[in-house]
């Protein structure tokens, strides 16, 4: 009999889900396997490529000043300016070689407990296809520019590379506890929208904030969002929206600070002390905040995305 693996101790081997580890399925491609790896990256077009190059050149317009320096040291070393989406045997090459971290190829979202196991072996799932002219500025499901271009600089930061592999382990503890979406918040307000506090100011290093050049802006100056100092018990209980510019975010001292919040923390305590909902609106300011700025939320009283209103 095939020896099956312990959630919470075994990452080698992919645990089978069972009642108390329960996520909702994904219709799973019927070409990819359990692991929902594409057997190869996308022949990408010439137009492909160029969208890519037209991505690159907008953020690297508005990253300068506004995102982090652990990031913008990372499209250095793994020189992701030389044109083209990146070939994702090659990129983990040199991934790999910094921090022991690759990336993979898969076809959209996929199921929580595949992702966390990918993350608990240091691969970072990327979407393999690209987005279109008519979706140039906004897409919802992750492609292949948020994923490389936004999350993959982090990935060459030691440390944060730690935090984004014990972030996978956590991922079934949650799932037992049913507190999924609590864990899903922390990830939300770091892994894709976290601010940092740098000598020069503030800066981004979520990769939700940095693929795109008006929540770039938004985030780390405008008026409207709250800035608030991480507080990991007040994030989990935390509700977010994932199709607008967040009324919300959350700062961190250093990775170093994140990780200790983080991983150096038993969550049994708190998973039991969580109510299964979240108790906070993402645009609220509560007694135990440390605000760095309160915002006026002019953005999201007018109405966001859609109402025409301005992001400032
Ligand atoms: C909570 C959980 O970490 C999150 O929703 C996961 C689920 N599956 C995913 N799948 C892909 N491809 N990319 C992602 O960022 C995620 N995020
Ligand atoms: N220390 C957390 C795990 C964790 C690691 C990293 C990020 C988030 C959570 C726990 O005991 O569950
Ligand atoms: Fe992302």
């Amino acid at each position: 009999m095939a020896t099956k693996a312990h959630p919470d101790t075994d990452y080698t081997a992919l645990p089978e889900l069972g009642a108390d580890v329960f996520t909702a399925p994904l219709a799973k491609p019927a070409h990819v396997g359990e692991d929902w790896i594409e057997p190869a990256q996308t022949d990408y077009s010439s137009e492909d490529h160029q969208v890519w190059d037209d991505l690159f050149k907008r953020q690297m317009e508005v990253l300068p000043g506004r995102a982090a320096s652990a990031f913008l040291a990372g499209l250095d070393k793994l020189d992701l300016s030389r044109g083209g989406i990146p070939e994702f045997g090659e990129l983990s090459e040199e991934l790999g070689k910094l921090t022991g971290w690759s990336v993979i190829p898969v076809p959209m979202l996929i199921p929580d407990h595949v992702f966390f196991w990918h993350l608990a072996n240091r691969r970072f799932p990327a979407g393999n296809f690209i987005r279109t002219r008519e979706t140039f500025d906004y897409i919802q499901e992750p492609d292949v520019f948020h994923d490389v271009f936004g999350h993959v600089p982090m990935l060459t930061d030691p440390v944060f590379a730690d935090y984004m592999q014990e972030y996978g382990r956590a991922g079934w503890k949650a799932m037992r506890y049913n507190r999924l979406k609590s864990l899903g918040a922390l990830y939300w307000y770091t892994v894709e929208f976290g601010l940092i506090e740098e000598a020069d100011g503030i800066r981004a290093y979520g990769a939700g904030i940095l693929s795109g050049p008006t929540e770039a802006k938004f985030a780390v100056e405008a008026k409207s969002p709250n800035r608030i100092m991480l507080n990991v018990d007040r994030v989990m209980r935390t509700d977010y929206v994932i199709s607008d510019l967040q009324p919300t975010y959350f700062v961190i001292e250093s990775f170093e600070d994140l990780y200790r919040q983080t991983v150096e923390r038993d969550f049994d305590r708190l998973y039991r002390n969580l109510a299964p909902g979240f108790t906070y609106a993402n645009s609220a300011v509560i007694d135990v905040d440390n605000v760095i700025n309160k915002g006026t939320l002019e953005y999201h009283l007018r109405g966001g995305r859609g109402s025409g209103a301005a992001p400032v």
